[in-house]
């Protein structure tokens, strides 16, 4: 017999999306690619990958005594508001995006960390949870604050700034649509005169969906791009266990931070 139902269409505590881990972690560290969920094996102790369905690679592991969870949101926003969603419902309280960006700023430099504070509005589908434009979409302060301090731990290079949330990459981030196209500079521009230093494809939405379901949420972005000098960094695997460890020892921070509280 069918007795799922269409509107929240779970299996009793089974998300239809993600895997559901045993023992569910509260913070997730949130990375779009699948791939770099495995990459968390060097970050967290006993990590263990829980499983994968679509996009959505999770994985559990520990740092100091704090168990962190690892789940992939895929590319955009679409996936992005499932991620966040069932995670929410899963019990999840703290998420951090751990993503890559295309910077805008000239003070960053391939390889640098931006501490989102706030996602200037863009993503259509972050508009479905903060529909007037007028209302800013912001990190948690203390996942923020708690950010900026692993980053000083660590001895990465680090500021907070705004982001904004493209709901694609290639025109979408004005790019070209062919190898031999036009990009255009003008939409840039556009995104910089709104006071956004990089651009990526999930954050906003992260943060707004997060907002709607009472959770903290907060991102760390590493510039994998510059689209002002048009720099590449081709070398990113470093960076990317960096995204992870900043996000891990922010996650734990905050763990402890509530439990105490
Ligand atoms: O670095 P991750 O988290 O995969 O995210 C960035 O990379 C993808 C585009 O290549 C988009 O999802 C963008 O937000
Ligand atoms: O330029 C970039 C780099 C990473 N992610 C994006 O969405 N855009």
């Amino acid at each position: 017999m069918n007795n799922r139902s269409a509107a929240w269409p779970w299996r009793g505590d089974t998300p239809p999306h993600l895997p559901r881990p045993t023992l569910m972690p509260t913070a997730f560290l949130l990375p779009g690619d699948p791939a770099r969920v495995d990459f968390a094996a060097s970050v967290l102790r006993d990590f263990v990958v829980v499983g994968q369905n679509r996009e959505f690679r999770l994985g559990c592991g520990y740092f100091g005594e704090a168990l962190i969870g690892v789940c992939s949101t895929g590319v955009g926003g679409a996936s992005a508001e499932i991620a966040t969603v069932e995670l929410a419902a899963m019990g999840a309280t703290i998420l951090i995006r751990t993503g890559g960006c295309g910077a805008l700023a000239d003070d960053l430099s391939l390889g640098d960390f931006l501490i989102v504070q706030e996602a200037v509005r863009n993503s259509g589908v972050a508009a479905v949870y903060q529909p007037d434009p007028a209302i800013a979409v912001g990190a948690d302060a203390s996942v923020s604050s708690a950010l900026l301090d692993a980053c000083r731990s660590l001895r990465l290079a680090a500021r907070p700034g705004k982001c904004l949330t493209a709901d694609g990459y290639y025109r979408a981030q004005g790019r070209p649509n062919t190898a031999d196209g036009q990009g255009d500079a003008g939409l840039l521009d556009r995104f910089a005169a709104a006071g956004a230093d990089a651009v990526e494809m999930e954050a906003e939405v992260i943060l707004a969906v997060a907002s709607a379901c009472n959770v903290r949420a907060g991102a760390v972005l590493a510039v994998h791009a510059h689209r002002r000098s048009d720099g590449w960094l081709e070398d990113y695997e470093a960076t990317q266990r960096n995204l992870l460890r900043i996000g891990a020892q922010a996650a734990a921070t905050m763990i402890e931070t509530f439990k105490t509280q």
